[in-house]
């Protein structure tokens, strides 16, 4: 079923496991989230950010994932993933999301808390949770580009401040994690992860979470982090077996048959994740 997105992260929060949220743009990435939800007896976030929106379109994912969660078993939240155009969360909202982040972090703090707190209030009026976030994560994907001189980790202080003044649900936090393929070991301020937890004791997220060894996201888990970003893995997975079956088959066209092993392949990938996570059993 789907629900709000507060409601699975605060039981992640009282509970100390983390749940995966997981991006998608197609169909087949939807049904492998779900069948390694119902597999792993996981609660789970499905969130499409404005690129995945603007290829599939909101409508889409919309229906797409109310669908797969009407019929799903356990808790299933809808989520808008880097949400920086005002009118685009709107829509999200209008179509069913039941969580939205407004990721303003560009801005200095005082324009961050101002452009967050609108989106919580027009949000928080229809049940919908809010995600932001606070310092500057890394990396670069289709929408996304902070090069990493400017990656700047968030200061325990100003995020205090910053969910008092603003009343998300959920913080995204810059600790070391950086969006789409790592070249080294991405290495995480586990210190900063705790003080920031003991300071706002609420719901934490981790974006740029593909590629952080299984060992630093269980420690990242037991220190707080209760919301867990995974899109590059996924895409790695999709194009894994894609590429094989491809090789193995040249003269197959049917995209079913193409598409399958691939939506096996990502949701073997997924069901690990919530495994390791510790939403597995969860829901
Ligand atoms: O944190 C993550 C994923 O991190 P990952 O790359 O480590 O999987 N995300 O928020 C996914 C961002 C996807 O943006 P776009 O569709 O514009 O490329
Ligand atoms: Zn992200």
């Amino acid at each position: 079923m789907i629900v709000a997105g507060r409601e699975i992260l605060k039981h992640a929060h009282k509970h100390g496991y983390a749940v995966g949220a997981f991006n998608v743009n197609n169909m087949e990435q939807v049904k492998a989230i779900i069948e390694a939800a119902e597999e792993t007896k996981s609660p789970v976030i499905i969130q499409a950010s404005q690129g995945g929106l603007k290829y599939a379109g909101v409508e889409y994912i919309a229906a797409m994932v109310k669908e797969a969660a009407k019929n799903a078993s356990v808790p299933v939240a809808l989520h808008l993933d880097h949400g920086t155009d005002f009118k685009q969360i709107m829509m999200c909202i209008r179509n069913g999301f039941t969580s939205v982040m407004i990721d303003a972090s560009h801005y200095e703090l005082e324009e961050n808390i101002k452009k967050t707190r609108k989106i919580v209030e027009m949000a928080h009026a229809v049940g919908v949770s809010v995600e932001a976030e606070l310092g500057k994560i890394g990396g670069v994907e289709d929408d996304i580009s902070v090069d990493e001189k400017d990656a700047t980790f968030t200061d325990p202080d100003d995020a205090e401040k910053f969910v008092a003044e603003t009343g998300v649900d959920s913080l995204a936090i810059a600790v070391g994690t950086a969006h789409g393929p790592y070249k080294g070991e991405p290495k995480l301020d586990f210190e900063r992860i705790k003080v920031i937890k003991e300071k706002l004791n609420m719901p934490l997220v981790l974006h740029g979470s593909s590629g952080v060894p299984e060992e630093s996201i269980k420690e990242a888990v037991r220190l707080g982090i209760n919301k867990i970003n995974i899109d590059t893995d996924i895409r790695m997975a999709f194009h894994r077996a894609v590429k094989e079956f491809v090789k193995k088959n040249p003269d197959v066209y049917d995209p079913r048959k193409i598409l399958s092993p691939a939506k096996e392949e990502m949701k073997n990938v997924i069901a690990d994740k919530m495994r390791i996570f510790g939403s597995a059993g969860m829901a």
